[in-house]
């Protein structure tokens, strides 16, 4: 069997992790085989995103390992682990104006040995990547003038154009209006039948109900329930959550009215 031929598998094995000494996440176990979209979810504060600063290695685990293809995570050289895993961070900000074509070519350095500089092949990949995101008419304007929502788009291309198997988005949509949440989501699904790997976190039952093959659901630094979205994602564990504040209806979460006054 050929390497690219293997199946895509990410595991996150007992992971712990702690803010000086306030326990964040508490034995966190999962296993992601193959590609799909695989979600996130949890109420705020529950832990998502230092998950995934964990599975990214921005954030090494106190306790516990994160393997992709079963090599851990923090024992790879920073270009190694960024030709196997892109991030889509939730918020990021340049101080340098650099154009939107530059911060989607950043994508591409894993690729480039020493000295040598984007070649004409780069330079198409991240193009073709501005284009599937929709924001080629962007590419000149300085990253730093763009709103929320065009630079999480840039980020998406930015990753994109990384070329890896697995792609590691926080709140890939939090910034964006619905035409393009739905855009981005089905860019996702779209990557998942191509052999991608996605680990996405949301807040938003129903982008978990509509996007995603499976999920994750963190409760409190714990593992909640995970496994295929219609059993886990139900009516009890949405009121576990939340409280009684939503109906799940043929597949839509709606919110009961005034159940929050
Ligand atoms: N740098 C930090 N230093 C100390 N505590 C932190 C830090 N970052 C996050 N925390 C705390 O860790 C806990 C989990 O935060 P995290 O951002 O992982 O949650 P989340 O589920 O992604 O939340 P949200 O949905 O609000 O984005 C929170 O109580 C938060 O206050």
């Amino acid at each position: 069997m050929k390497a690219e031929d293997r199946k895509v598998e990410f595991c996150i094995q007992d992971v712990e992790f702690s803010y000086e000494k306030k326990k964040i996440l508490k034995g966190i176990r999962a296993d992601f085989r193959g590609a799909g979209v695989y979600g996130i979810f949890g109420p705020n504060g529950s832990g998502k995103s230092t998950l995934l600063k964990c599975c990214s290695g921005i954030l090494k685990p106190e306790r516990g390992s994160i393997l992709v293809q079963n090599r851990a995570v923090n024992r790879m050289s920073c270009q190694e682990r960024s030709r196997l895993l892109a991030c889509v961070p939730q918020e990021h900000r340049l101080s340098f104006p650099f154009t939107v074509e530059e911060v989607v070519l950043m994508g591409r350095t894993p690729y480039l040995g020493g000295i040598r500089g984007p070649k004409g092949e780069d330079r198409e990949m991240a193009w073709r990547a501005m284009e599937e995101i929709g924001i080629t008419e962007l590419s000149d304007r300085p990253y730093t003038q763009l709103s929320g929502g065009q630079r999480q788009l840039v980020l998406m291309a930015r990753a994109l154009a990384q070329d890896t198997p697995v792609l590691i988005l926080d709140e890939p949509t939090s910034a964006l209006d619905f035409k393009n949440q739905m855009k981005v989501f089905e860019i996702l699904r779209t990557l998942a039948a191509k052999g991608k790997l996605i680990l996405a976190c949301t807040h938003d039952p129903n982008h978990v109900k509509w996007f995603c093959d499976q999920v994750l659901i963190l409760k409190e630094g714990e593992v909640m329930a995970r496994g295929a979205v219609s059993d886990t994602l139900t009516q009890h564990c949405l009121e576990s959550l939340y409280g009684q504040i939503c109906q799940l209806q043929n597949d839509v979460i709606i919110p009961k009215r005034n159940a929050c006054a």
